[in-house]
Order: C-alpha cells, then sequence, then structure tokens
C-alpha cells in the first residue's frame, strides 16, 4: 500500500540531497516518478542540492492540483508510480490534501520534502498539514550543526549579521553568507541560541568583546598608602 511520507528538519540538513537519491533509486529500479519543487533557490522548475547534484521538476504554483495532473497523466497513458515533492513547506494545505487522496485512492507513493518551521520557529502552513496527514513524519538523520556545536533545530533569518524575528514568511535565500548588504542569509540554530538570538556573528563578536571588556582588577597598580 503506498504511503505519504515526510522527511523534515531544518535548511541544510540533506532534505533535496535525500529527494534526489529517493528518485534515483526508484528510476534504477524501472518505476516512473513525477518530480515537483516550489520556489527553488536555483530558479524556477529545478530541484537544487548543495551537493551540486540538481534536475529538473515541475514547479508548484498555488493554482496546480495534484489530483488533477496525476489524473490527468493517468489518464493519458502515462505511469506514475510515486511522486516526489521538494520544498514541500511552501504547498499550500489543499495541495497536500490532494497528495493525501492521491496516496490512497490512486495508490500512488508520495515522498515529501520541506523544513518544519520558519525563521520565527512558526510552522509553514504546508509542513503543519503534513503533519497533520502523513503516514510517517521523519526528521532526516544527517543532523545540521548550531555554530556551538549541538544539533540545530530551527531556523534563523539573518541580515547584516543581526537576526531577525520579524517580516514576511517567505524569503527565498541561502545558508551561505550573503553577496549583497541587506541580502536576506539563513543560518540554522539550536533552541537556546534561537531563543537568545544568538547567530555566530554575535556570538563571535561577544567573544571578542569578552576577551578586550573585563580586565583583571587584582593586576591594577595599588596606590601607594598615604
Ligand atoms: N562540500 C560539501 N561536502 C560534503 N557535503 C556537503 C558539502 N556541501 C554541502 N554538503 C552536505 O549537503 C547538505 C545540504 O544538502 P541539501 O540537500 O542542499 O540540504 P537541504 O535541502 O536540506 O537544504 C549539508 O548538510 C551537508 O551535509
Ligand atoms: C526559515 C525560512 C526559510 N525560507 C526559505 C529559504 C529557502 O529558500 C527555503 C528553504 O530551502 P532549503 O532547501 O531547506 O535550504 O525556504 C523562508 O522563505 N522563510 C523562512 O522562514
Amino acid at each position: 500500500m503506498a504511503q505519504l511520507c515526510f522527511f523534515a528538519g531544518t535548511m541544510d540538513c540533506g532534505k533535496s540531497t535525500l529527494a534526489l537519491q529517493m528518485d534515483h533509486n526508484h528510476r534504477a529500479r524501472g518505476l516512473v516518478g513525477v518530480i515537483f519543487t516550489r520556489l527553488d533557490r536555483s530558479g524556477e522548475a529545478r530541484l537544487s542540492s548543495r551537493l551540486g547534484l540538481s534536475t529538473e521538476a515541475v514547479e508548484v504554483g498555488e493554482d496546480l492540483d495534484f489530483w488533477e495532473t496525476t489524473v490527468a497523466q493517468l489518464s493519458a497513458g502515462a505511469r506514475v508510480d510515486y511522486l516526489i515533492c521538494d520544498e514541500a513547506q511552501f504547498y499550500t494545505p489543499e495541495q497536500v490534501e490532494q497528495l493525501a487522496r492521491i496516496v490512497d485512492e490512486l495508490d500512488i507513493e508520495v515522498f515529501a520534502f520541506g523544513i518544519t518551521s520558519d525563521f520565527r520557529t512558526e510552522l509553514f502552513p504546508g509542513s503543519r498539514r503534513l503533519i497533520e496527514l502523513a503516514d510517517s513524519t521523519q526528521v532526516l538523520q544527517v543532523a545540521a550543526l548550531c555554530w556551538c556545536g549541538r544539533r540545530a533545530t530551527h531556523n534563523a533569518r539573518v541580515v547584516d549579521g543581526v537576526m531577525v524575528v520579524e517580516g514576511e514568511q517567505v524569503v527565498i535565500g541561502d545558508t551561505a553568507e550573503p553577496v549583497e548588504q541587506g541580502e536576506v542569509e539563513y543560518e540554522v540554530l539550536c533552541r537556546r541560541h534561537h531563543m537568545r538570538r544568538m547567530s555566530s556573528t554575535s556570538a563571535h563578536a561577544a567573544a571578542l568583546s569578552a576577551d578586550v571588556l573585563p580586565f583583571d582588577l587584582n593586576a591594577c597598580p595599588v596606590p601607594p598608602p598615604v
């Protein structure tokens, strides 16, 4: 029986890489799949991994109906064994419901990949619906790490080195250094440092000032007795 599987994690934990591997492994066994994505960093209608691999994909617009698209393909005589759905956090709840229906009524496997929460630690609508409906939700095994070495569990948005907690939910960006000033970058953090609003830049600045500021009072010359 087919399943709706949600592979979740922070940014940069290997979701798109796993999506490409799942597609490869299924294709290698003669199965036929369709790859979907939405707002991938590398541009429209592509699924890309930071390991350098990428492939063509169907861009999921707000109006795309997974059920109708898949039924149309089957009616035209195409074979569909599985769907790969990357950046699924950006899908609408209705689109996630269509994916569940495809699993249940067409017996097609659906593998969805996405970040669960945004830079404010709030669930994305698509991820929320996936967690509610999926047969399984798996957190990826390869841990992304916070600058302190703990497992990163949250995504932070950073502008010019400063972590921000207000703004639009969707701003496409990367975990790499931004090219232009004022551009959004993301950093993965453990919960402790997300809640303290401590990105690697602010932690570095705090460490530097700690080196400079607290001088040893005992080392100060003692004034001579009068
Ligand atoms: N140069 C590299 N060498 C080895 N692994 C890398 C390299 N660059 C990125 N990675 C791996 O790729 C992961 C990011 O993969 P990606 O599929 O793009 O993540 P996601 O889709 O979750 O944002 C990193 O966590 C790291 O494990
Ligand atoms: C936290 C957060 C992320 N995004 C965007 C940034 C990236 O374009 C994608 C995540 O891609 P990845 O392959 O998982 O690295 O989501 C956003 O729009 N809003 C956010 O709060």
